[in-house]
C-alpha cells in the first residue's frame, strides 16, 4: 500500500538548516497496522506530514497504491490523516465536524454523506452526539469523533498520530480494544504513532522504531502475536519478553 525509500527531511535551509531524518525507508501492505514508535523529536510527525502531502521531502521515493507519488501536492487528499492534536471545531457540532472531509472534496451529494456519518457514529458508539458541541464531549469521546472523522475522509490508509496520548489509563484501554475492533471491521490499513511500547505491541502487526538521525533509517520489529487480541495479553510472559526486547531495542537505538 505505501512504499518509502531513503526518504530525508530537514527544516530550514543554509545556515539555519536543521536535519531531522534521512535514509528512512518503511513499507506498509494493504491491511495491515504498523506502529511507529521513536523518541520525542525523532521527526515521526513529519513523516506522517510528509505521507499526507503537506510537507515535500528533501529526498527519497514515496509510492502509494503501487503508483509513484513524487509530488506532495500529489499525495494530498489520498491518505486520511489524523494530527497530534484532534483539531476538532469548536463552533462546529460533531455531525458538523465530521463533514468536513466532504466539505473539501464534495464528490457526492451531502445527504448521502451525513447517512454514512450517522452509520459511522452508531458504530463508534456515539448515538445521541451529533448535535453536540466538541466542549461538550469527554476526552475519549472527542478522540472517538476526531477518528471518525479520518475515516469519513474515504481513504484506506490511515495515520494516526498518537490518538489516546492525552487520555487516561482507563479510557485509553477501553478505546485501544474499541480501536481493534474497528480495524477489524472496517478493513482499513493504519499507520500509527505511539510512545507506549505496550500499545503498540497489542495493536500492531509490525512495529517501526525510529532514530532520527542522518542516515539512521528504521528498524523493524515483529510484534507477531496471535490476533484477536486482548488486554489479558498483557500478562503473558511472551507479551513481557516482546515488550522488553523492544525497550532494549529503543533504548539501543538512541545511545548509537
Ligand atoms: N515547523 C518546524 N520548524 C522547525 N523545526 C521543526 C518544525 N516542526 C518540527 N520541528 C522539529 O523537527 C523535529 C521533529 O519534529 P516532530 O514533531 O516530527 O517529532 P516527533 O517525533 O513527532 O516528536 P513527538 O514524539 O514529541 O511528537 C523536532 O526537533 C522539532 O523540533
Amino acid at each position: 500500500m505505501i512504499n518509502i525509500s531513503n526518504l530525508s527531511y530537514a527544516f530550514g535551509t543554509g545556515s539555519s538548516r536543521t536535519p531531522v531524518f534521512s535514509g528512512l525507508s518503511m513499507t506498509v501492505q494493504r491491511g495491515e497496522f504498523i506502529s511507529i514508535v521513536g523518541g520525542s523529536g525523532c521527526g515521526k510527525s513529519t513523516l506522517f506530514k510528509i505521507i499526507a502531502g503537506l510537507l515535500e521531502p528533501g529526498s527519497g521515493r514515496i509510492t502509494l497504491n503501487g503508483a509513484e507519488s513524487a509530488t506532495a501536492a500529489k499525495r494530498l487528499g489520498s491518505v486520511a490523516y489524523m494530527p497530534q492534536q484532534d483539531l476538532l471545531l469548536p463552533w462546529r457540532t460533531v455531525l458538523d465536524n465530521c463533514l468536513l472531509p466532504w466539505e473539501l472534496k464534495r464528490s457526492r451529494p451531502k445527504a448521502a454523506a451525513i447517512a454514512e456519518i450517522r452509520t459511522l457514529l452508531h458504530r463508534f458508539g456515539l448515538d445521541g452526539t451529533e448535535g453536540a458541541y466538541p466542549q461538550e464531549l469527554s476526552g475519549g469521546m472527542r478522540q472517538r469523533v476526531a477518528v471518525l472523522r479520518t475515516v469519513a475522509a474515504g481513504n484506506d490508509l490511515l495515520l494516526l498520530d498518537e490518538p489516546f496520548g492525552a487520555l487516561d489509563a482507563i479510557t485509553k484501554r477501553s478505546l485501544q480494544r474499541w480501536l481493534l475492533e474497528l480495524w477489524a471491521e472496517l478493513d482499513k490499513t493504519v499507520l500509527f504513532i505511539t510512545h507506549d511500547l505496550e500499545e503498540a505491541l497489542l495493536l500492531s502487526d509490525r512495529i517501526y522504531l525510529m532514530t532520527g538521525r542522518e542516515g539512521s533509517g528504521m528498524q523493524e520489529f515483529s510484534a507477531g502475536l496471535p490476533r484477536p487480541r486482548h488486554h489479558s495479553l498483557n500478562y503473558q510472559p511472551q507479551f513481557a519478553a516482546l515488550r522488553q526486547e523492544l525497550e532494549l531495542k529503543l533504548y539501543e537505538n538512541r545511545r548509537s
